[in-house]
């Protein structure tokens, strides 16, 4: 607060003065009171829709019934199913005086045994807070939240750092016992609509034990036709600005005609499942009911359950509309040529689709429908081990004020990152709008796919840079879903793990991998998209002799995939395997083009690439019964493109 120069008393607190004082001073405040004071710093957001006359009266009657309506639905969001109608819930913060609108809650004559205690509390709720607000309550409120020296918000995320997709469960009922893809293979582990209501009883009470909750209202997909409302409820601003960033955020236009949700989430992930609940075989517990359109988290504060929750019922919900959902990267250049990048966590996704040459669509969530790509999202979740401003410009700058910034660590006084460390865990996040990324496309929509890109990264080391595929080898590799990462990097020398996971993503699909993968046959077929295998991994030899080849190697080649140029380059087939290798690419050594040339050892090289071809020939046997698509011509042709092992 400035002081006036002739106050005569610099040393003294700052007074708050009235302006009319003897000097007259502009430079003192209006104010009587402190309180009033704090009252004038803080305006009324506008409302959203101009109200015309009474300029002064910040809530016209019709505001105040938006309001009253909005928290009614809150409150059936978070009553009880088996005591009274719901609980009473207050718009505003409990610390601060300013709350609004009680509205007049009373239960239509419940039986005494429904009441309880807890009907005769308030549950305040934080209803869609913007970044700033949501950084106030953090850093008040959770232990772990810090500002950063960009302006992110560091968080920690508890005993959890990454998913459990062990612990999640949907709910079997008649309709889902036939539509989802249950037993081996199958990411859908089966609970009963009661034990679901256990749950979901239980994160509800726990909810609305709490002083105050937050909700977010906000959408999925992009694509207007198909959007899905989802609302979330949670109970700390860490979770709440996680979803603020991923979700699409509503306009105040569109949030006032929210009405009632498609789905929603209770993420009461600071309390524990009970594991004499029937299912539950540990405290951690997450639930989907397609059926009631409801999530329960319990006993998991990583705030990518909700992302990929979602996404999964996204994988349920749009292959019905014959819309199909990707776990994939997305973007478009200047010309209008649309990128698909697939791959399993952390083989370049988020990397490679965000080119600060091309337009971002999105870094992991998309449909596929009839008029094009739409990302699911409204932000990027992206790895920040390692990360440098070199390698990963727009990454790096996206980490500012609004980012929500997982689990890394931090210089305790200046709050510089270091993104190498990896005390907390290996898996550091950042998340942030999509905005955030300079060349984003708005709306993150595009036409249909010119190239689809399989990204697997090969600690065995033995798959090629980069081949392009036949549709049918598309799709053989797209149901294998392949990558290898080294388990422990810092226990020295450990084998690679190959992983696959049907459809680069089967922890999050819902139906029949083939399902999936015939849709995307189709697709690809009607549009003329090429398929390509890139190994964003391992070069000269196996993890421990070989290297990661390098980020912009990689990027050369996509490059050369997005400009047409390696459409058209000539081309060799692969032993075993039979991909075809392009002889060259454009800023690339091309002896690393074909991996056994990059192997000291040729006999280690043939002996590696066998051992990795078993391993797919063993993965793809679960499949081979299955029919993908209209007739059997399709399977027989991508069973085929697999690797061929001749005894001989
Ligand atoms: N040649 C390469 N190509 C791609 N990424 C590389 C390469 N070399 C190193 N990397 C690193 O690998 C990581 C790829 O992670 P990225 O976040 O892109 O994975 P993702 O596929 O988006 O995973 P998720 O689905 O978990 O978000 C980054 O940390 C990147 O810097
Ligand atoms: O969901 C997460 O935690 C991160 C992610 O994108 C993935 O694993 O594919
Ligand atoms: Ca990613
Ligand atoms: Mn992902």
């Amino acid at each position: 607060m400035p002081t006036s120069g002739n106050d005569g008393n610099m040393n003294g607190p700052a007074k708050v003065r009235n302006h009319d004082d003897e000097d007259g001073s502009k430079t003192t405040v209006t104010a009587q009171t402190i309180d009033e004071l704090h009252s004038l710093q803080k305006k009324r957001s506008a409302p959203s829709t101009p109200k015309g006359a009474q300029p002064n009266s910040a809530f016209s009657p019709s505001d105040e019934e938006r309001t009253k309506q909005r928290l009614e639905s809150i409150s059936a969001s978070l009553a009880s199913l088996t005591r009274e109608s719901g609980p009473k819930v207050v718009k505003g913060d409990p610390a601060s005086r300013r709350v609004e609108h009680v509205p007049h809650h009373r239960p239509a004559a419940a039986p005494t045994i429904a009441v309880s205690d807890s009907a005769l509390k308030f549950t305040h709720v934080l209803y869609n807070l913007s970044p700033a607000e949501l950084y106030e309550q953090a850093i008040k409120y959770e232990k772990g939240s810090f500002i950063t020296s960009t302006g992110a918000l560091a968080t920690l995320s508890g005993a959890k750092t990454g998913r459990c997709p062990r612990d999640k469960r949907v709910v079997k009922d008649e309709l889902t016992e036939n539509e989802l893809w249950w037993g081996k293979g199958s990411p859908n582990i089966e609970m009963d609509e009661h034990s679901f209501m256990v749950n979901r009883e239980r994160a509800v009470d726990y909810l609305n034990s709490l002083d105050k909750v937050f909700v977010n209202d906000q959408f999925l997909n992009w694509d207007p036709e198909n959007q899905i409302k989802v609302r979330i409820v949670s109970a700390r601003a860490y979770h709440s600005l996680f979803m603020h960033n991923m979700c699409i955020r509503p306009t105040p236009e569109e949030l006032e005609k929210f009405g009632t949700p498609d789905f929603t989430i209770y993420n009461a992930g600071l309390f524990p499942c009970n594991r004499y609940t029937h299912y539950m075989t540990s405290s951690t517990s997450i639930d989907l009911n397609l059926a009631r359109k409801e999530m329960v988290i319990l006993g998991t504060q990583y705030a990518g359950e909700m992302k990929k929750g979602l996404f999964s019922v996204m994988h349920y919900l749009m292959p019905k509309r014959q819309i199909l959902s990707l776990h994939s990267g997305c973007n478009m250049g200047k010309s209008g040529d649309v990128a698909l990048f697939f791959g399993l966590s952390g083989t370049g996704k988020t990397t490679l689709s965000t080119d600060h040459n091309r337009y971002l669509i999105g870094d992991d969530e998309h449909c596929w429908s009839e008029g094009g790509v739409s990302n699911i999202e409204g932000g990027c979740y992206a790895k920040c081990i390692d990360l440098s401003r070199e390698n990963e410009p727009d990454i790096w700058n996206a980490i500012k004020f609004g980012t929500v910034l997982e689990n890394v660590v931090f210089d305790e006084h200046f709050r510089v990152v270091d993104y190498a460390d990896k005390s907390v865990t290996e898996n550091t996040r950042a998340a942030y709008p999509i905005e955030y990324i300079p060349n984003v496309k708005l709306p993150c929509v595009g036409p249909h796919p010119k190239n689809v890109i399989l990204l697997a990264c090969d600690a065995f080391g033995v798959l090629p840079p980069v081949s392009k595929l036949s549709l049918s080898q598309t799709m053989y590799h797209f149901i294998s879903g392949y990558t290898a990462l080294v388990a422990g990097t810092e226990e020295g020398i450990k084998e690679p793990q190959a992983t696959f996971s049907a459809c680069f993503g089967a922890a999050f699909i819902m139906l029949h991998p083939t399902k999936y993968a015939a849709m995307l046959a189709e697709k690809m077929e009607n549009h003329g998209a090429t398929g390509w295998l890139v190994n964003t991994g391992w070069s000269g030899g196996s993890y421990g002799s070989g290297s990661r080849i390098k980020l912009s190697y990689t990027r050369k080649i996509i490059d050369a995939i997005h400009s047409g140029n390696l459409l058209n380059a000539e081309y060799k087939k692969t032993q075993i395997f039979g991909l075809e290798i392009p002889m060259g690419v454009e800023g690339v050594p091309s002896e690393i083009l074909d991996p056994e040339n990059t192997w000291p050892d040729k006999q280690a090289f043939k002996e590696t690439l066998l051992k990795l071809a078993g391993l797919f020939k063993n993965n793809f046997e679960t499949f081979t019964s299955y029919q993908i698509g209209e007739n059997n011509n399709l399977t027989q042709e991508i069973v085929a493109a697999g690797p061929i092992i001749d005894e001989a």
